[in-house]
């Protein structure tokens, strides 16, 4: 294997980058980057490396969720206190009603740029090119719009300090306290069928609080009970921003990617000899793959070897995301080859992006019905080779959306288009997300 450097990707074939005219101003802004203070600190990274590898032998749950993209138009700490709320949430069902801890990593603070499947876009005749997120090009169908603007990664950094600078916030100063588990819930969901079941399951929590606050334990005396953390994840999509934020430990010498506490790398672009794989080898970060039916067994034991060459739970997170129509007929033999060759991973289910279908309306939607079946299919595969499942990687909201179609609240594809704020893929909103949360629990449990 060849000398890791934070620029060896460069060598190397780069899928889904932008065209920048201006490379001058490109070379400008990665130096204005690198001047920049880091997101994430080393010592974090570890700590979330630490709770992975108790994920990866069964002893905790990884949450990741958040927005398909982070805009820089809904920019609003309304909007990340909602998220937060709503991820808390997930965690206490998950981890009371499922027995586990649960680590809880945001799709936030840095997940701006989209992989697409088409470069460009034609409408009415008029070819551009596609959206590739914020940090990349603007969402408007005009030529001034979509060119790749260098700039913009400096805004997505600042945007993404500020969400941090929030998210930290909210995890230490008070909105975390397990006491506080009534006013998680967001009021739309108030009074929909999965909130009687959340009400009764907070009143429990209540209930064992109060005994525990007459034995000496409360939020004064115990952090575990006043905070929480909340670890930030994006796609490892524009290496140029990555390796600008790639800083190295003066005290272990490692590298880390200090945009993020995990970054993954997507489907389109986990090529075994391609500049992502190459420029993920050398982090010291917690990484993760997407992985859909088109690998190859040998060719994911490989990229495991690269990512993970000594083997070591909680720095690999496979993620599935297959659809509910192929996980059943492919996942067993990549995880029964994983099983087989003693590797130490952590299996995570991304339910969203096997199963995008077009609305008749021409929405683009997902069906939560087949969002749960890929997650149920998961568990039972999983359990089948003898491997734990380990997570779940969703597309979610704390705005009351319509994008995703069904759940006990009913979205019917009609009411898609009341509220459909998405810049690129349908998300769970809150309520879905409590339905699919209970569910989930009960699956951890048995
Ligand atoms: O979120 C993932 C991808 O960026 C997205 O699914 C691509 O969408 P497209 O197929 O419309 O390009
Ligand atoms: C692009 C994404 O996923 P995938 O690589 O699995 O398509 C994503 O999670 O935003």
């Amino acid at each position: 294997m060849t000398l890791w450097t934070p620029d060896s990707w460069r060598a190397l074939p780069a899928l889904q980058q932008p065209h920048y005219n201006d490379q001058a101003q490109l070379l400008t802004i990665e130096e204005q980057l690198r001047q920049q203070p880091p997101l994430v600190f080393a010592d974090e990274v570890s700590q979330l490396r630490r709770q992975l590898a108790d994920a990866a032998q069964g002893k905790a749950f990884l949450l990741q969720g958040g927005d398909c993209a982070e805009t820089f138009a809904d920019f609003s700490s309304a909007g990340i206190r909602d998220l937060f709320k709503v991820l808390m949430q997930m965690a206490v069902v998950l981890t009371y009603a499922g027995r586990k801890p649960v680590i809880k990593v945001g799709r936030l603070a840095g997940q701006f740029a989209k992989p697409r499947s088409a470069d460009t876009e034609v409408r009415e005749g008029i070819e551009l090119p596609s959206f590739r997120g914020d940090s990349v090009n603007g969402v408007e169908f005009t030529a001034a719009a979509r060119a790749a603007d260098p700039e913009r990664m400096l805004q997505a950094y600042h945007q993404s300090t500020a969400t941090l600078n929030l998210v930290r916030a909210f995890a230490q100063g008070g909105l975390a306290d397990l006491h506080q588990v009534n006013d998680w819930i967001l009021s739309f969901v108030r009074g929909n069928p999965g909130c009687d079941q959340y009400l009764q399951l907070a009143h429990q929590i209540k209930d064992a609080l109060a005994f525990m606050e007459v034995c000496g334990i409360t939020s004064e005396t115990s952090s575990a009970l006043r905070s929480t953390t909340l670890f930030t994840s994006h796609e490892a999509l524009l290496l140029n921003y990555e390796q600008a934020l790639t800083r190295q430990d003066s005290t272990s010498g490692q590298w880390f990617d200090c945009s993020a506490h995990m970054l993954w790398v997507g489907e389109r672009t986990r090529q075994l000899d391609g500049a992502h794989i190459e420029f993920l080898r050398g982090i010291a970060n917690p990484v993760g793959v997407k992985i859909s039916n088109a690998i190859a067994a040998d060719d994911l034991l490989r990229l495991v070897d690269i990512l993970n060459p000594e083997n070591e739970a909680g720095r690999l997170t496979l993620i599935s995301r297959m659809g509910a129509d192929k996980t059943e007929q492919f996942l067993p033999a990549l995880a029964k080859r994983i099983a087989d060759e003693g590797r130490q991973v952590v299996w995570s289910c991304d339910p969203m992006h096997g199963n995008t279908v077009k609305a008749a309306n021409g929405y683009k939607t997902r069906s939560f019905d087949h969002i749960m079946l890929e997650i149920e299919q998961f568990f039972a595969v999983l359990s089948a080779c003898g491997q734990h499942a380990g997570g779940l990687h969703l597309e979610m909201t704390g705005a009351h959306v319509t994008e995703c179609v069904g759940g006990a609240y009913h979205v019917s594809e009609e009411d898609l288009a009341s509220c459909y704020q998405t810049q690129c893929d349908p998300r769970l909103n809150a309520q879905q997300v409590l339905e699919l949360s209970f569910k989930v629990a009960e699956l951890i449990k048995s």
